[in-house]
């Protein structure tokens, strides 16, 4: 988009920006090719076991490190077993360009690398209840990516899982960004908007989204 006519920005909270429409139709495509090959292996997707013995509505699938709750291994400790995929360098620069665009910092989008994206697959029926994202040991911002189905994504405050919150709607291309005082906002999906989508991304039903965040671990040796 041209710097005469800015793509819009709106801080929905401090540090919690969605910029709508980021992705292009192409890297829809592209994104949903990669997460389609992903699904498959070496890891599965599959709906996550909660050790309260619930089942996860959406079906997840991890590249870098899996994440089980309520931890983070590079092997699907609780799916086959296997080395969950390689996190490619291409997605490193899309979640710098993420940055970038969000929060208009070069410096800090250069420093941001990465290295696990949880991949969420949503049917019509699936939700996410509220809940923050603090299994990473960085409090590095977490970028979301979202495709297909429009959803209703409800940002929370850090305090509890309850109101006061604002309900926003993600569709096909949006960006979304939390992180500094926002890192640890309550945040969940109480509903998608079935049929929403357009097929043309690839995704004839349902709702794709990416997250990409930095763990802060290292592999031990
Ligand atoms: O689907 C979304 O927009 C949010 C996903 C999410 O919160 C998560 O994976 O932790
Ligand atoms: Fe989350």
């Amino acid at each position: 988009m041209s710097a005469l006519f800015p793509r819009p920005r709106m801080e929905v909270a401090p540090g919690a920006v969605h910029v709508p429409g980021w992705l292009t139709p192409g890297q829809q495509r592209r994104l949903v090719a990669a997460c389609r090959a992903w699904a498959g292996g070496p890891v599965p997707i599959r709906h996550t076991r909660l050790p309260s013995g619930g089942v996860m509505s959406v079906r997840t699938v991890c590249v870098g490190w899996h994440w089980l709750p309520y931890r983070y291994s590079r092997t699907a400790d609780d799916v086959n077993g296997a080395r969950v995929a390689e996190f490619p360098e291409w997605l490193v620069e899309l979640g710098r360009r993420a940055l970038a665009e969000a929060y208009g910092d070069e410096a800090a989008a250069a420093g941001y690398t990465p290295d696990t994206a949880l991949i969420n697959f949503y049917d019509g029926q699936a939700t996410l209840g509220m809940h923050q994202d603090k299994d990473e040991k960085s409090s590095a911002p977490v970028v979301s990516l979202s495709i297909g189905d429009t959803c209703v994504f409800r940002v929370g405050n850090t305090a509890t899982r309850t109101r006061p919150y604002t309900d926003i709607e993600l569709a096909s291309g949006d960006l979304f960004v939390f992180g500094g005082p926002s890192r640890y906002v309550y945040h969940g999906v109480p509903r998608v908007l079935v049929g929403t989508g357009d097929p043309a991304t690839g995704l004839r039903t349902g709702r794709l989204n990416i997250t990409l965040r930095v763990t802060g671990l290292q592999d031990s040796s």
